[in-house]
């Protein structure tokens, strides 16, 4: 990612996306994947819960607010780097953590992991990714990579896959606290499409020692049974993450957090970072859009553990508005799956790229030579 090295040359670099056969915009990258993936894998990407107000109430949101550029600031030098849990980051941008990858491309994380290792953007590796946590960090040699966990109703297989995260370089553990049974999928109901049922995320747990030891012989039918009995997990409590901190001294974060209440218990509970989402209007339809959520949230942590906020996040100006609004960082998931359906690891590195690019224009254009220049002064609602 030569532009964020090198950020005077960037601006004299002729950077001519024509030329490119690829897409340019999420809209071209979705039409695409549709073309590319069957009904059912694609509209499990891209489906939301219910009605799916949720998910078009995340992107209203976003166009809501305007950003009002401030001119005249010498924005020759730029960075866009920051650093969370004491762990330097080239751009406030992550990959949120994304099941299945398989249904998209047969490389699936593999493929998303090389580009974003090439690309210096986090992985955020999910519980019920298509390659094991291990395949995948053997792809990212020294690149920062975080694991997501799924809770499972055996406490044990939990510890144990996030003692194999510590032990495979990954450097932080997102709990995600909103699904503990899955959103009411309209879409995969009329395609029958269920991937987690067709055995594409099992390979974290067909791996793990204690997960295996549970059943009584380790086959692929064996296995969809015991993680569909395990996975669900409704009894889950602020109590549970007092377990998963007796358990590693990564930094945790709890990846799900829409109220301010909740946000508040979350740093008492010892949490190192919240992520404000909606699981990209998946699982509450009707709940609040992530970035109307955020203001409060800010304001409880009031900056004692890092805010992150995904669900709806498309462009460059997208993720100045999240920033100015309170968020240290962002995650992008549907973007990048796109661009692996369509075009593998070249694909994923191509939506990061061009979201890379539009974000560093949008923060020179509007005076901001650095993130710490992103304020709530350079935005009002319309
Ligand atoms: C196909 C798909 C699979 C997902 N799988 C997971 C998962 O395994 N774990 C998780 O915490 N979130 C999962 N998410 C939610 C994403 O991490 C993220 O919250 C959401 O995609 C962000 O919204 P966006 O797609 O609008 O950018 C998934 C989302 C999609 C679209
Ligand atoms: O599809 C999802 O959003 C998701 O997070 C998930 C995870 C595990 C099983 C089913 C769905």
């Amino acid at each position: 990612m030569s532009f964020v090295e090198n950020k005077e040359s960037f601006l004299f670099t002729k950077v001519d996306k024509s030329t490119e056969s690829l897409p340019i915009s999420f809209e071209d990258w979705e039409r695409l994947a549709r073309e590319r993936v069957p009904a059912g894998p694609f509209d499990y990407t891209a489906g939301g819960s219910v009605e799916e107000q949720t998910l078009a109430a995340n992107r209203a949101a976003f166009s809501r607010w305007a950003i009002v550029p401030r001119m005249l600031r010498d924005v020759t030098n730029r960075s866009m780097a920051i650093t969370l849990f004491n762990q330097q980051l080239k751009t406030p941008v992550l990959l949120a953590p994304v099941g299945m990858q398989a249904i998209s491309h047969p490389e699936g994380e593999l493929a998303t992991a090389r580009a974003a290792a090439q690309a210096g953007v986090p992985l955020v590796v999910s519980t019920v990714s298509s390659h094991s946590m291990e395949q995948i960090a053997e792809v990212m040699g020294d690149a920062p990579r975080w694991y997501q966990l799924y809770w499972s109703t055996d406490r044990e297989v939990s510890a144990s896959m996030v003692r194999r995260a510590e032990a495979a370089g990954y450097s932080a553990i997102v709990l995600t606290v909103d699904t503990i049974m899955l959103g009411w999928k309209r879409r995969d109901f009329k395609n029958g499409y269920s991937p987690l049922r067709e055995g594409k995320g099992m390979a974290n747990y067909i791996s793990d020692p204690v997960f295996c030891s549970r059943l009584s012989e380790v086959t692929p039918e064996n296995a969809v049974e015991e993680i569909l009995r395990t996975i669900y997990t409704p009894a889950l409590t602020w109590s549970d993450i007092d377990y998963l901190r007796e358990h590693t001294s990564l930094p945790i974060l709890v990846k799900g957090i829409l109220h301010p209440d909740d946000a508040k218990l979350a740093v008492e509970h010892g949490v190192d970072g919240i992520i404000v989402s909606n699981h990209g209007g998946r699982q509450v339809d009707g709940a609040i859009a992530t970035l109307d959520a955020l203001p409060t949230i800010a304001e409880v942590v009031q900056g004692r553990i890092p805010v992150l906020l995904d669900s709806g996040v498309r462009t460059g100006p997208d993720v100045v508005k999240a920033i100015a609004l309170g968020a240290n960082a962002v995650l992008i998931g549907r973007p990048f799956v796109y661009g692996l359906a369509v075009a593998g690891e070249k694909g994923v590195a191509s939506v990061v790229d061009t979201l890379l690019h539009e974000l560093d224009v949008t923060l020179a254009l509007s005076g901001c030579a650095s993130l710490a220049d992103v304020n709530r002064s350079i935005l009002t609602r319309q």
